[in-house]
């Protein structure tokens, strides 16, 4: 027991809540510190090689190896995120990096739930494993990325590129985040719905504000905003009065197309954007949107209405130039029989006699970079009677749950590193039954990979 009686691992992920690695606007080099930490935490703990990467300066990714007994079957990922989007300090009632527990056991902090937890808790159930001398059959490695708040693009996106990605192939089967289930259930997530950041550009005449001028680029704009919130209301609706609670309806909002307005810019201004010109007609207006497209649909079906809306009113969109261009659905297959990690990983889970549903992560994370060269990954994060507190204010995580995870992973690593050879693996130079991994990506507009069932 650690002070005031807290296991040591609760204080140990409480005091890595306490570093704020926030991406894009955390201290200088405090990306580094949390690095550091965790490569104090694998040194003193765990006695494991590590390495670490920059292919984006400071932005490092740490990578952590627990060799197998059989090095030659492809190995078990576990990836997780190590920066956390920021807080509004003024809207929790608890500092958001002092990880204060209450006298119940919530721990709250930012990165409580998104994803320091998984973090914390993939090294606490190797740390366990190696005490009580468990050895895996396959190379383990841990990996600790930043950015993915950002979109990934300089995390794991780049991380794909470097020799030290390389080194980690073959994969079997990569686990990265899910998100809190607040039912006695876990959720585990097979795919994402594809996030389309869409910038929309109407142009248009000037002139005086106080006439009829016809074609304005607002008045464009506006036209393709109203059709874009007419689409939404529409897949409001499919999704039903739930609000996307995947416990009180059929549907969850990794079923249905979410579409938001999140920019609107127009306008001449004056004073450097302190005032208006608000008589003088503006010939250029913009959009934003962050678009959701579910796995139901293919993306080619979405182009297909917004090219209308847009060619409609004479104006154009292209995809936001800062995110990373990963269009295309990308699953995962939850056929035991085209994926036996799929077995596997439900196996495990039903050995521990706790519930699994399968769903669409409604928003995006580093497994879409990894289902598009083939790998396998499943997003999960043990987190169950717990509401779904991911970048919201007051985040929070009970210890009881976190330590519950750290169970659930030495269940889990367990079974998966210690897989021998699936029969849709090759063996050492010859071939496989066929692809245990991702399902194939689906051409534009193509269906959902083979196996996925949806
Ligand atoms: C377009 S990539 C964005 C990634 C981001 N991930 C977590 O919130 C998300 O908004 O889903
Ligand atoms: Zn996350
Ligand atoms: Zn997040």
């Amino acid at each position: 027991m650690g002070e005031d009686g807290e296991r040591p691992e609760v204080s140990r992920f409480r005091e890595f809540l306490r570093i704020r690695s926030i991406s894009g606007e955390g201290p200088k080099g405090v990306y580094q510190t949390a690095v550091d930490w965790l490569t104090r935490y694998v040194d003193d703990l765990l006695h494991l090689s590590w390495e670490t990467v920059s292919p984006c300066k400071g932005k490092p990714i740490l990578i952590v190896k627990w060799p197998g007994s059989e090095p030659s079957l492809p190995s078990v990922v576990l990836n997780s995120h190590y920066d956390v989007v920021p807080a509004m300090q003024e809207h929790w009632t608890v500092d958001a990096f002092a990880a204060e527990k209450t006298e119940e056991g919530r721990i709250y902090g930012r990165g409580a739930q998104d994803m320091k937890c998984v973090c914390i808790q993939y090294l606490e159930a190797i740390r366990r494993l190696i005490e009580r001398r468990w050895q895996p059959r396959r190379t383990v490695y841990l990996t600790f990325v930043p950015d993915e708040e950002l979109g990934g693009t300089e995390g794991m996106g780049v991380f794909l590129e470097t020799p030290q990605f390389a080194a980690l192939q073959p994969i079997g089967i990569a686990l990265d985040e899910g998100l809190a289930n607040p039912s006695n259930a876990y959720t585990v997530f097979y795919g994402e719905r594809t996030p389309w950041w869409l910038l929309v550009k109407a142009e248009g005449p000037t002139g005086h504000g106080s006439r009829f001028i016809e074609g304005t680029a607002m008045a464009k704009l506006v036209d393709v905003c109203n059709k874009a919130l007419e689409f939404r209301r529409a897949q409001r609706a499919e999704l039903g009065h739930s609000g996307g609670c995947s416990h009180a309806a059929a549907k969850t909002l990794g079923d249905v197309t979410t579409l938001n307005l999140t920019m609107l810019r127009g306008g001449v201004t004056l004073d450097g954007g302190a005032t208006y010109s608000l008589n003088v007609i503006p010939t250029e207006a913009q959009a934003g949107f962050d678009v959701r497209i579910c796995a139901r649909t293919p993306p080619s079906e979405f182009r297909a209405l917004i090219d209308d809306w847009c060619r409609a009113e004479g104006v154009s969109w292209s995809f936001a130039p800062w995110t990373t261009p990963l269009h295309d659905h990308y699953l995962t297959s939850i056929d035991r029989d085209v994926n036996p990690w799929w077995g596997m990983f439900l196996d495990a889970m039903a050995h521990g006699g706790v519930p699994v549903e399968p769903e669409i992560f409604p928003a995006a994370t580093d497994s879409r970079f990894l289902r598009r060269i083939g790998v396998a990954a499943l997003g999960f994060s043990p987190m169950r009677r717990t509401p779904v507190l991911l970048h919201e204010h007051d985040e929070w995580l009970h210890e009881d749950v976190f330590l519950e995870g750290i169970d659930v992973y030495e269940r889990l690593v367990e079974a998966l590193a210690g897989a021998p050879r699936l029969r849709t693996e090759a063996a050492e130079g010859g071939p496989a039954e066929g692809a245990a991994g991702a399902a194939e990506a689906p051409a534009e507009g193509g269906e959902a990979g083979a196996g996925a069932e949806l």
